[in-house]
């Protein structure tokens, strides 16, 4: 065990344009959130391995012995090691709750990470100032997390944290690791992730992702963004999946739509990168906004639609404004664009009638950074309290 008490972050993500079409190789644009996950991992010689993720509810843990004894007996570290982690925590049909999904990433993670040798004694508390389960990656931070605690505390990662500094981050060819492990992690929660979530929970900033090729944008205007959370609750594996089958069904229909889905993205990044360079015009804005609704229309047709989404939509337009789902839609989260020149009381009045609704709705800021190790003090307070309450 290489660290004995460590604090960990990772930021969730706003998909600009590509959700769903990117899980078929297509692109899609992301940027991370100012909001974050945080983790404190901590060794102890209690002889056990406990959890806490308070978000969830979920507080469990097991002794060494048995976890050990589990590890012993899967010779194969993959689909063998799913299936007796399914048995071992009682589930036993094909789709997961919230708990399972989150305890079954995190046993998968740490017998994997710790496959020969001893297994350390340890007790890992998570708190997230993301939403769960609404299209603002919380499962690709969680996995980034886990995957950056574990990495580090097994000894395949240094702690990149300097004595004298508050936040450090990893270099690339540990990021790669931090994100690959991440991507496993992924794969319990989503089934089938494209990997652009746990991409941007590791490297932050906003991001072109094409069939797992990351391509960091660097010049990118400032956006502002309204991110509306309908509270309408979803699993993004099981809406993942639906798309699946009707892509299965009615192939000629669905993939037209798909490319039609990676037009979208790739004329978005040119107007953005037009609008490093050159005067920001209405029109720039303008085709920002009409590519928000075609690509609104498209999810619909994919069938991740929600009737909250289409209110959020319909109180946004009244007020001029254009929104579209992010991330796995069925509910969860919107984004609507801001104009530079959109006045604040307008943003108050649209916040106002999206909160009557029953949304939870805010301005965020984006580009945060990617995963990083953190001193005690660069943890904000109350976040910090939670984390070292248990
Ligand atoms: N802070 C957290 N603590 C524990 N589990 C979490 C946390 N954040 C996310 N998860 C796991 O991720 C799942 C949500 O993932 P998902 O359906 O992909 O939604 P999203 O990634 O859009 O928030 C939760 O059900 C839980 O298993
Ligand atoms: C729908 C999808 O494109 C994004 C899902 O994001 P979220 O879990 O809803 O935050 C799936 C994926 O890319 O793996
Ligand atoms: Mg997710």
């Amino acid at each position: 065990m290489q660290v004995t008490d460590f604090y960990v972050s990772a930021p969730g993500k706003a998909i600009l344009h590509g959700e769903h079409a990117v899980v078929h190789g297509k692109v899609a644009l992301a940027v991370s959130l100012n909001l974050r996950t945080y983790l404190r991992l901590k060794a102890t010689t209690s002889g056990k391995v406990c959890i806490n993720l308070p978000n969830i509810d979920t507080f469990l843990s097991w002794d060494l012995s048995q976890l050990k004894q589990l590890r012993d007996e899967v010779q194969r570290l993959d689909a063998e090691l799913v299936r007796r982690l399914r048995e071992f925590i009682g589930v036993t049909n094909g789709n997961l709750d919230t708990c399972s999904m989150a305890t079954l990433s995190f046993l998968y993670l740490y017998l994997s990470l710790f496959g020969s040798g001893e297994l350390p004694s340890l007790t890992l508390t998570v708190w997230s100032e993301l939403p769960t389960g609404a299209g603002l990656g919380s499962s690709a931070a969680y996995s980034v997390c886990l995957a950056a605690a574990l990495l580090c505390a097994s000894g395949a990662i240094p702690p990149p944290l300097k004595e004298w500094e508050h936040t450090a981050r990893w270099c690339q060819e540990e990021l790669e690791l931090i994100n690959s492990w991440a991507f496993q992690g992924e794969m319990i929660i989503h089934g089938n992730p494209s990997g652009v979530d746990n991409a941007v929970g590791t490297w932050g900033g906003m991001l072109r992702f094409l069939a797992g090729k990351i391509i960091p944008l660097s010049r990118v205007p400032l956006l502002r963004i309204l991110l509306t959370n309908t509270k309408v609750p979803r699993s993004t594996k099981v809406l993942v999946a639906g798309v699946k089958d009707k892509i299965n069904k009615f192939p000629s229909i669905m993939v037209p739509v798909l490319d039609s889905v990676d037009a979208i993205s790739c004329t978005c990044e040119k107007v953005l990168s037009e609008m490093t360079c050159e005067p920001i015009t209405g029109e720039h804005y303008n085709i920002l906004e009409e590519l928000i609704d075609i690509n609104q229309h498209h999810l619909n047709v994919m069938g991740v639609g929600h009737p909250a989404l289409d209110r959020l939509c319909q109180v946004t337009l009244a007020k001029g404004l254009h929104s579209k789902l992010t991330g796995a839609g069925g509910g969860g989260c919107g984004i609507t664009l801001l104009r530079p020149e959109t006045d604040s009381l307008i943003v108050q009045s649209t916040v106002q009638e999206l909160k009557d609704c029953g949304f939870d709705c805010w301005e965020t800021s984006i580009g945060g950074p990617g995963a990083q190790q953190h001193s005690a003090i660069s943890v904000k307070e109350e976040i910090l309290e939670i984390l070292n309450h248990y």
